[in-house]
């Protein structure tokens, strides 16, 4: 069964939250802090080794029951039923949308066969068995691909660094010649694999690195020798065997996996290289008990549907146009990146599921940094600008290398920022703190000085950062889109808009070729060509 189409607008839910906003929208926080000494416990959530502290958010305990009232009025519940059933919810591409098949605990048996596949495969590269074509052990290990084979893949391996083992792991997306022949520039083709992913394998980017990187190899290597350096992973059969490689080096793929929720699958086969089996596999469990999680728990305590309701109540009724999620790891650099792919592509719409276009804010712009970093970048922004920027902290509780000193200083910021953008500093406290300097000069610089504050911020603060808690994070925000789709009543897994750009580009490369220039072209276009080609 289809998805049902309901206008949110047109929602009961809808009308009465418009109305609140009207009466909460000048409210400050830290007056409901005080109101309500029981606000922190009240908007906590705690599940698994997670802590989630929403309590920071311009929300009291009507915006919340109204907030259930919306997701209950657009049939959420029945939404997400739908997509565990496997119902075709990709309506306009006729697919399932079943990426949670790959980690739950009754996973179809093709899902198991190639979980096998890829236990196998990994503990054959990386402990030596693997040999490449002169006899030598596997070195490196290359990911050809782009968008969703390349995103989720590259965040998991670099997050998971601590966990590394001996094997080099590279990934090459662009198209710009200048990524493959950097990475290629230092590795031995006697010692290296490629992977090349590719859901379709018929797109340009990874078509013509897998073809470069070949080209590469067969400098020194010959046809035959392409079996034991060159494995794919792709739903196109056809189209690797095509490529030249080998039958028992291709990993199988399934449509029913949207590529921005595929690093589940074989897909992450270069995480299983870096990090060993066990570790995806706990990966996997991660995803999977969040999966759980958000299938049988209430609404009102529900982690990915909180977070939801709290971005379309920014996002639909304050105006805001982005949200930043705050990392404070450096492990977690490539999160945000990874999380623009999952949440623009997914929600960047503007037509209904009923085909109309759409006259209320979608897509939130996401965009972030870790911290302490981001502190000493952007963060004036968030503190004194005019735009309302709800953040997300993510935060744990012990580091890695067990290095306390730097732990407690890394998160007295985390928990300060999330303070300061609560409280602000007001004219009154700036006064205070001026009140040995001048008293024109104090007056002048006052109102430079002064915070507003009552910035909203939920704050992720999770024991470790382990395979398994990477997996129930990422797992986290995929349903946090996917709830957020159904109240905007658009499709979420489709991306019909990354198209044109792709068809526009085909016809330049032709232009480029034949410096044929008789069709109509904008002339802004036109020239940039005949600059270029000059
Ligand atoms: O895996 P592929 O078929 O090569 O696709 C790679 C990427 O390309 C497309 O442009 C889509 O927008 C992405 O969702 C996809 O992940």
């Amino acid at each position: 069964m289809p998805l049902k189409t309901i206008n949110p607008t047109a929602t009961k839910a809808w009308g009465k939250l418009e109305k609140h906003y009207q009466e909460i929208k000048d409210q400050k926080m830290v007056d409901f802090f005080a109101e309500d000494t029981s606000r922190a416990d009240k908007f906590q959530l705690k599940w698994n080794n997670f802590l989630v502290d929403y309590s920071k958010n311009r929300i009291n305990s009507t915006t919340k029951d109204l907030l259930l009232e919306l997701a209950n009025e657009v049939e959420l519940k029945d939404a997400i039923e739908k997509q565990f059933n496997g119902d075709k919810i990709n309506q306009t591409e006729g697919r399932e949308v079943l990426h949670t098949a790959l980690r739950g605990s009754n996973k179809p048996k093709e899902v198991e066969e190639t979980l096998q596949k890829i236990k196998i495969f990994s503990e054959e590269v990386i402990s030596g068995e693997w040999k490449g074509y002169t006899g030598k052990t596997i070195t490196d290990v290359v990911n050809i691909g782009i968008g969703g084979s390349d995103l989720g893949p590259q965040m998991v391996v670099d997050s998971l660094k601590f966990y590394r083992n001996h094997l080099g792991v590279h990934f090459i997306s662009n198209v710009d010649g200048d990524h493959v022949m950097e990475t290629i520039k230092d590795l031995n083709p006697e010692t290296t694999l490629f992977l090349i992913v590719s859901k379709t394998f018929t797109t340009q980017e990874t078509i013509t690195n897998a073809t470069t990187a070949r080209k590469w190899f067969l400098e020194s290597a010959s046809q035959e020798d392409v079996a034991k350096h060159f494995v794919a992973v792709s739903t196109n059969l056809e189209s690797v065997k095509e490529f030249g490689i080998a039958d028992q080096n291709i990993f199988p793929m399934w449509n029913w996996v949207g590529g921005r929720f595929s690093l589940w699958s074989a897909v992450g086969l270069s995480i299983a290289c870096a990090v060993g089996f066990d570790n995806f596999q706990s990966l996997l469990n991660g995803a999977g008990k969040m999966d759980e999680h958000f299938k049988t728990t209430d609404f009102k305590d529900n982690i990915p549907v909180t977070l939801a309701l709290l971005s379309i109540w920014y996002n639909n009724f304050f105006d805001a146009e982005t949200e930043a999620i705050i990392p404070y790891s450096q492990y977690l650099q490539k999160l945000v990146p990874y999380l623009q792919q999952g949440i623009m592509e997914s929600n960047g719409k503007s037509v209904s599921r009923d085909g109309n276009k759409i006259s209320y804010q979608t897509g939130t712009i996401v965009w972030g940094e870790p911290g302490t970093n981001s502190q000493h970048a952007f963060f004036q922004l968030i503190h004194q600008g005019t735009k309302l920027i709800p953040c997300d902290f993510v935060g744990f509780k012990k580091s890695l290398h067990g290095n306390r000193e730097h732990q407690d200083k890394l998160m007295a910021n985390f928990f300060a920022q999330t303070e300061a953008l609560l409280k602000g500093k007001t004219p009154a406290q700036v006064e205070e703190e001026l009140k040995d300097m001048d008293a024109e000069k104090a007056a002048t610089l006052k109102p430079f000085k002064v915070f507003e504050g009552n910035k909203p911020t939920n704050t992720l603060l999770i024991d470790e950062l382990t395979p398994e808690s990477l997996g129930s994070l990422i797992a986290l925000y995929e349903h946090k889109l996917f709830v957020q789709g159904v109240i905007w009543n658009i499709f979420s897994y489709d991306q019909w808009g990354v198209e044109l750009g792709k068809q526009l580009a085909s016809g330049i490369l032709k232009q480029l070729e034949t410096k044929d220039f008789s069709k109509p072209q904008d002339a802004s276009t036109q020239s940039l060509l005949k600059a270029y080609l000059s």
